[in-house]
C-alpha cells in the first residue's frame, strides 16, 4: 500500500485512470449541473433530441399522458443515491447513526432559493433502509451550507473510507433479482466498474462468521483492462478471498472444459471438470446505449440516434448467450441495460429465449421487491433503420435491420420461404416501389410483459432496464424451433460488421458453448453486407471496432504477458509464515496461498484465495490455463526483508488481508489503551519508552523483530455508542465484533506504522476527532474542502494498485515497504 511510488508508468496510469473512471463528487469542467444553471461559466447541455423524442413517441414506452412528465424528469439532474456498504450489523449501525447525526436534522422540507428541498429518505425497495436518497442538486448543496459542511463532507468521507458506495438508484436493482445466496457462484460477465459486484460479494459475505470463509465466489469480468483495475480497487474495500478478475471479451468466456492433464501435484480436482466451469448465477449488465442515464450524461442528448441501440443489440445477444451457456441448469441469470430502447431490451430478451430453445425461461417476478415502481415488457416495438421505419420484417427488403429485432424474431430462412411463398402465390412483396406499405406491427408471442423498465419519473431515478431468466433445461445450441437453420444461432455478428460501415463476408463467432474451448468460427451464410442503409452509430462503431481488434488478441489458449496464478507449495515459506504469527489451523493455507511467480524465491506479493476460488484456478490448470487472471482473492502477505533479523520471515502482513488473518493469528500480536494507539499513529516512529502503558511496552519487547499487528483494546464496544469513533476503513466487521487494529513494525528500540500515512490520517481523525480538529487542518486531506485533494488521493491510490496487478512479480518494487516505513 506504499505510494508515491512515481516513475513514469505511474502517472500514465494515473492519467488513464482519472480519463477512464467516473469522478463521482466532481462535476467535470466542461460539463454544467445539468439542471441548467450554467454555473462556472460554462454553458449549459443542450437537453433537447428531437430524434429522441421522435424515436420513443413511437415506441409507446411511456403513455402519451405522462410524456411530458417523462420528459421534463430527463431534464432534470439526477438525485444523489448511495449504499450503506456490508450487511449486517455493522452496516445497520452506521445506517441508524447516519439518520441520527446527519439526517433527522433535515426531517422537514427545507427551502433554497425558494425551492422546496425533500427530506433526505431511505430507498423503499432496498433491503434493510441500507439505501438512501438525497434531493439536493449540487448547486444546492453549494449554497446551503448546513448541507455542504454537513452532508456532502460526510459523504465524501465515507465513500473515501469505503463505507458507502454512490451509486444510481436503478443501478442497485439488478442484482437483488439474481436472488444470491452465499454459497452460490456469480459470474458478473461486464462487471466493471464494479458496484454491482460489490452488492454481490455482500451477499457472498452476509452470513459469514468470525474466521469463516464463505463457500460462494464471484468471477468479475470485463473486457476494457483499464476498467478492470477500477473493478479490483473498488472490490478490493471488502476484502475478500472469493473474488477473481479477469479480463475477456464476455461473449467469449472460456468454458474451461479440461483439455489435456498436466503432471503437477496439484492439478487433482474436485470441481465439476467435465462440464467445465458452470455458475449459480450470471449477471449481464451490457455494454449499452445508455439513454437511461441521460439525467447524469447530459452530453447524451446532443449524440443520441436510435443507431446507438441498433449497433449494440447483436453485441448484447452474444454475450448474453454465452451466459446461457455458462449457466447451470437450475441457475438464475439477469439481463440488464442502463437503456431504455427496446431494440436493446426486449429484442434482445425475446432473442435468448428464441436462440434457447426452450432451456431458458423468462421469471415472472412482479412480486419480487414490491415496492419497485415498473413496467411491464412491450410486446410490440418498431424499428428505425436509416431512413425509415419498420413495423415488420415484411417490410425491410433491403434486409437493412436483423430480423431479431423485430417483436417477431423471425430467422433469415424463414423470412425467405415466406416471401418465396409470398412470389409463388403472386403477392410480390419484393415489388421495389420505393414506399414499401406499412404492414400491420408485429406483437411478440413471447412473455415479455415479464420484464421490467424502470421509468425515471415514476420514483426520480435513471431508466433501466431488466429481465430475471431460470434456466430450465439444458442448453444445446440447435434452436428447437427451427433446427434446420444451422446458422440461425451465429448470424449476428457478421451482420455487425456492416452496421459498422465496413464490409464483411459474414463470418461470425458464435457464442460458445460451455462445452467447448475453442471458439467457432462458423460459417454464417446469411449474414448481410447491405450497403444500402447501414444503421451506423458512431459509438456503437468504436465499440465494435475496439471489440475486433480485441478479438484478435483473444486467441483461445494460454495467456502470454499475463502471470499465471500459482499456488505456493513452497513449504518452508507456509511453515515460517504459521510459525511466525502462530496462525491457527482454522485459516489453512496450504492450497489457499497464490503467487504470480513461478520462482519463489522473488516472489513479492502472496495472495489468500477461498476454496471456490483456488478450485476455479486448478480447472484453470487443467484446461491448459484459459482464463486471462487480472486479480485473484485478497493480497494478505508482502515481501518485507528483515535487515535486522535475516532468519525471521520475510513477509508482513498487507493491511487488507489483516481482517482475514486477525481471528486466526496467535503470535505478533498487541493490544494497546487510546493513548498509546494515537501515539503509534503519528507520523515517525515511537521509541519504546514513550509509551504510557507499561504492560503494553514490556509485551512489545517481547516480540520478535518484524511485522506485528496492534489492536484497539475494547474497539468492538466503542462502535455501538459513537458513529465517529467507529466508521473507519480500519474498523471491519468479524461477525458482531468490530475490531480497529494496525499492522506494525517492532523494530529494536521503536515501534512504526506499516499503513500509508494518509490512511494513518483518517484513522487519526476517526478515532480522535477532537484533537484533529484542533490540530493542523491542512495536513490532513481528509479536512481539505477541495475536492481535487480527495481525488488525487483517490487516483493516487488506485494507480498504487494498477502497478501492482499490473506489473506482476518481476516489477514488483522492493520500495514499497521501505516507504511506508518512513518513520522508521
Ligand atoms: C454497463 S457497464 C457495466 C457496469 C457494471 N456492471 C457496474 O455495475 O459497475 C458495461 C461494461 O461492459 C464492458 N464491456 C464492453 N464490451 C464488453 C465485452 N464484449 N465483454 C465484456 N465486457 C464488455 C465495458 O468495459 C463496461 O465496463
Amino acid at each position: 500500500m506504499g505510494r508515491g511510488k512515481g516513475g513514469k508508468r505511474g502517472r500514465t496510469q494515473r492519467r488513464d485512470f482519472r480519463d477512464g473512471r467516473e469522478n463521482v463528487w466532481k462535476k467535470p469542467r466542461e460539463q454544467g449541473d445539468g439542471d441548467g444553471d450554467g454555473d462556472g461559466g460554462w454553458a449549459p447541455f443542450v437537453v433537447e433530441s428531437p430524434a429522441f423524442e421522435e424515436y420513443y413517441k413511437k415506441q409507446g414506452i411511456v403513455p402519451e399522458s405522462e410524456w411530458e412528465q417523462f420528459m421534463a424528469c430527463l431534464r432534470k439532474s439526477l438525485p444523489t443515491t448511495f449504499r450503506i456498504n456490508g450487511g449486517g450489523q455493522y452496516a445497520e449501525c452506521i445506517r441508524d447513526q447516519m439518520r441520527r447525526d446527519f439526517f433527522d436534522c433535515l426531517k422537514d422540507e427545507t427551502e433554497i432559493d425558494g425551492e422546496v428541498i425533500e427530506p433526505p429518505r431511505t430507498l423503499p425497495w432496498y433491503p434493510n433502509d441500507l439505501a438512501w436518497h438525497l434531493s439536493f442538486s449540487r448547486r444546492q448543496l453549494r449554497k446551503a451550507s448546513i448541507l455542504q459542511s454537513r452532508i456532502h463532507e460526510f459523504l465524501k468521507e465515507e465513500n473515501e473510507l469505503g463505507n458507502i458506495t454512490r451509486q444510481e438508484a436503478v443501478s442497485m436493482v439488478p442484482p437483488l433479482f439474481l436472488d444470491v445466496k452465499p454459497n452460490h457462484r456469480i459470474l458478473d460477465m461486464c462487471a466493471a466498474p464494479g458496484s454491482k459486484t460489490f452488492q454481490l460479494l455482500e451477499v457472498i459475505h452476509k452470513d459469514d462468521q468470525p474466521g469463516a470463509l464463505s463457500q460462494g465466489m464471484v468471477i468479475a469480468n470485463d473486457l476494457n483492462v483499464q476498467r478492470c483495475h477500477l473493478l479490483i480497487h473498488q472490490t478490493k474495500r471488502m476484502c475478500s478471498p472469493n473474488i477473481l478478475v479477469t479480463n475477456h471479451e464476455a461473449q467469449h468466456f472460456p468454458g474451461l472444459k479440461k483439455k489435456k492433464l498436466e503432471g503437477r501435484s496439484f492439478l487433482i480436482c474436485v470441481v465439476r471438470d467435465d462440464t467445465g466451469l458452470l455458475f449459480d448465477r450470471v449477471l449481464c449488465d451490457v455494454p449499452c446505449s445508455g439513454d437511461g442515464t441521460m439525467r447524469k450524461a447530459p452530453d447524451l442528448w446532443k449524440k443520441w440516434s436510435p443507431g446507438m441501440g441498433n449497433g449494440l443489440h447483436c453485441l448484447q445477444i452474444q454475450i448474453a448467450m454465452r451466459g446461457v451457456a455458462l449457466l447451470e441448469v437450475g441457475g438464475r441469470m439477469v439481463y440488464s441495460t442502463c437503456s431504455l430502447n427496446p431494440i436493446e431490451d426486449e429484442a434482445v430478451v425475446g432473442e435468448i429465449l428464441r436462440q434457447s430453445g426452450g432451456c431458458m425461461e423468462l421469471l415472472d417476478v412482479s412480486s419480487e421487491l414490491p415496492t419497485l415502481r415498473r413496467r411491464p415488457g412491450l410486446k410490440s416495438w418498431k424499428v428505425r433503420g436509416r431512413r425509415r421505419w419498420f413495423s415488420s420484417y415484411h417490410e425491410d427488403k433491403y434486409r437493412a435491420v436483423l430480423p431479431s429485432m423485430f417483436p417477431s424474431g423471425k430467422r433469415m430462412a424463414q423470412i425467405t420461404r415466406e416471401r418465396e411463398g409470398d412470389m409463388d402465390s403472386g403477392n410480390n412483396v419484393e415489388n421495389p416501389s420505393e414506399e414499401a406499405t406499412e404492414s400491420e406491427a408485429e406483437v411478440s408471442e413471447l412473455p415479455l410483459e415479464r420484464c421490467m423498465r424502470i421509468l425515471p419519473h415514476d420514483q426520480d431515478t435513471g431508466g433501466f432496464f431488466i429481465a430475471a431468466f431460470q434456466k430450465v433445461g439444458p442448453y444445446k445450441r440447435k434452436c428447437s424451433y427451427e433446427s434446420s437453420s444451422s446458422h440461425s444461432c451465429c448470424f449476428c455478428s457478421g451482420v455487425s460488421n456492416s452496421f459498422s460501415g465496413k464490409k464483411s463476408r459474414g463470418r461470425g463467432k458464435a457464442p460458445q458453448e460451455a462445452e467447448e474451448n475453442v471458439d467457432n468460427d462458423t460459417e454464417n451464410p446469411e449474414a448481410v453486407d447491405n450497403d444500402n442503409e447501414p444503421d451506423n452509430a458512431q459509438s456503437a462503431e468504436l465499440e465494435l471496432d475496439s471489440q475486433r481488434e480485441n478479438r484478435k488478441q483473444q486467441k483461445q489458449g494460454p495467456w502470454h504477458g499475463v502471470d499465471p496464478v500459482l499456488f505456493l507449495e513452497d513449504d518452508q515459506i507456509i511453515r515460517s509464515l504459521a510459525s511466525y504469527y502462530g496462525i491457527q489451523e482454522s485459516l489453512p493455507l496450504s492450497g489457499h496461498l497464490v503467487v504470480r511467480s513461478e520462482d519463489t524465491s522473488r516472489v513479492k506479493r502472496i495472495y489468500y484465495v477461498s476454496k471456490s476460488v483456488g478450485d476455479v484456478a486448478r480447472l484453470n490448470f487443467r484446461s491448459g490455463q484459459m482464463l486471462k487472471i487480472t486479480s485473484a482473492g485478497l493480497k494478505i502477505f508482502e515481501r518485507h526483508s528483515n535487515k535486522e533479523d535475516a532468519s525471521a520471515c520475510n513477509f508482513r502482513i498487507a493491511s487488507e488481508g489483516l481482517p482475514l488473518l486477525l481471528p486466526h493469528l496467535t503470535k505478533q500480536l498487541l493490544y494497546a489503551t487510546k493513548d498509546d494507539f494515537k501515539l503509534l499513529l503519528s507520523p515517525s516512529a515511537v521509541p519504546f519508552v514513550a509509551f504510557k502503558d507499561p504492560a503494553f511496552t514490556s509485551a512489545m519487547q517481547s516480540l520478535l523483530v518484524g511485522c506485528c499487528v496492534v489492536v484497539l483494546k475494547d474497539s468492538g464496544k466503542s462502535f455501538m455508542t459513537s458513529l465517529k469513533f467507529s466508521i473507519s476503513l480500519f474498523c471491519f466487521a468479524v461477525g458482531t465484533n468490530d475490531v480497529t487494529a494496525v499492522g506494525c513494525w517492532r523494530g529494536r528500540t521503536n515501534m512504526s506504522l506499516l499503513v500509508p500515512r494518509v490512511e494513518a490520517d483518517q484513522m487519526l481523525k476517526r478515532l480522535f476527532p477532537e484533537e484533529v480538529e484542533a490540530g493542523d487542518r491542512t495536513s490532513n486531506p481528509v479536512n481539505a474542502n477541495e475536492d481535487d485533494t480527495l481525488e488525487e488521493q483517490k487516483g493516487d491510490e488506485m494507480d498504487e494498485h494498477t502497478i501492482e496487478e499490473d506489473e506482476g512479480e518481476e516489477k514488483g518494487d522492493e520500495k514499497d515497504g521501505r516507504h511506508t516505513l518512513e518513520g522508521q
